[in-house]
């Protein structure tokens, strides 16, 4: 398996042109967090804005509203069209609200690429994807344990071998899977890269709903760019490549805020910029291939 490293991600990384404006650059749609975890919410928005995006448009219960606007007044709360959707983090599938349920099912249904995470793995399983969007363009982002519920395996059996459990699940519901753990693996279509984490202090609650965010980010700033080119469009290969991109990212960055120790989750969302910076001008010094 190709280990995925800073010089690929490089390649990922899109930077505003001079031409651009904040719906060019890319609009990213949240819907996660609820009554139970709002902070999920709260994180995925702060590590996206941290990413670099034109805009967010969170869509989730006031309480996650609130914090969320406390912590990040650039989040917009009007509805409107956006470039990529992220959806699922801090939400429990077991007590999705009417309003949650609807906006999930309204993400799937918009036609442009989704993260899905945590509680809206489940409407993958059900195939919403399928009935409504484009499922080549669907990145999921479970845990081992997640993983495991919606294959109906045991979790030892994902983690003894994670590169076969990744390609079954992107095989059964036609998306890509990025399987989150010490070694994150990507897979989709015939393709699989793994991206090692950086240290193992990531381990630690809200780490999943910051990944999602620079996930999200990436993913609704480039999509933008297939708008305007559709001839560069998105294929199974370039999204696994992409997600593969997000978790070095998001390794980097969770390098940076332990210094060989615990941290905070926005602690990391701190360092990102900076490794978005430095991504940025090592792809104009790599040539592309
Ligand atoms: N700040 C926020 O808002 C945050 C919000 N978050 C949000 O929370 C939601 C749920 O996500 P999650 O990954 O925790 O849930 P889930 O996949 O059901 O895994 C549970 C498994 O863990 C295990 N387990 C439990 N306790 C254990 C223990 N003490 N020691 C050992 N094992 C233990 C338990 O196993 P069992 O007890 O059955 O053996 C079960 O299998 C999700 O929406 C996420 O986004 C999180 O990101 C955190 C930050
Ligand atoms: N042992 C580990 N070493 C390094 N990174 C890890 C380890 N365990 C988990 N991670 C990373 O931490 C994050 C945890 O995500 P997740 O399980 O969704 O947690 P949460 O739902 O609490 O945000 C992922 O990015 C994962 O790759």
């Amino acid at each position: 398996m190709r280990i995925w490293r800073p010089a690929d991600a490089a390649r990922h990384v899109t930077v505003p042109l001079e031409h651009d404006d904040k719906y060019s650059r890319g609009v990213l749609g949240i819907a996660t967090g609820s009554e139970s975890y709002p902070g999920a919410a709260v994180l995925g928005v702060d590590a996206a804005l941290h990413t670099g995006v034109g805009m967010v448009r969170y869509v989730g219960p006031d309480a996650a509203g609130s914090l969320v606007l406390q912590r990040r007044p650039e989040a917009v709360r009007a509805r409107g069209r956006v470039q990529a959707w992220l959806i699922g983090s801090g939400i429990d599938a077991e007590h999705r609200d009417a309003s949650t349920e609807r906006a999930l099912r309204e993400a799937f249904a918009d036609g442009v690429p989704v993260v899905a995470d945590a509680g809206a793995l489940d409407l993958v399983v059900e195939g919403l994807h399928r009935s409504t969007g484009d499922p080549g363009r669907l990145i999921i982002t479970p845990h081992a344990g997640e993983l495991a519920r919606m294959l109906g395996a045991a979790r030892v059996d994902v983690v003894a071998d994670p590169v076969a459990a990744a390609h079954e699940a992107a095989r059964r519901w036609d998306c890509v899977v990025l399987l989150k753990g010490h070694l994150t693996v990507v897979a989709g279509g015939d393709v699989v890269v793994g991206a090692r984490a950086a240290t193992p202090w990531l381990a630690t609650a809200g780490a999943g709903d910051a990944l999602g965010g620079v996930l999200g980010a990436m993913l609704a700033t480039r999509a933008a760019r297939w708008e305007v080119e559709p001839a560069n469009s998105a294929d199974a290969a370039a999204l696994v490549e992409l997600a593969a991109s997000a978790a070095v990212v998001h390794g980097i960055a969770a390098n940076r805020a332990s210094g060989g120790g615990p941290f905070t989750v926005l602690e990391l969302c701190q360092h990102l910029p900076q490794v978005i910076a430095e991504l940025a001008q090592l792809a104009t010094r790599e040539p592309e291939g």
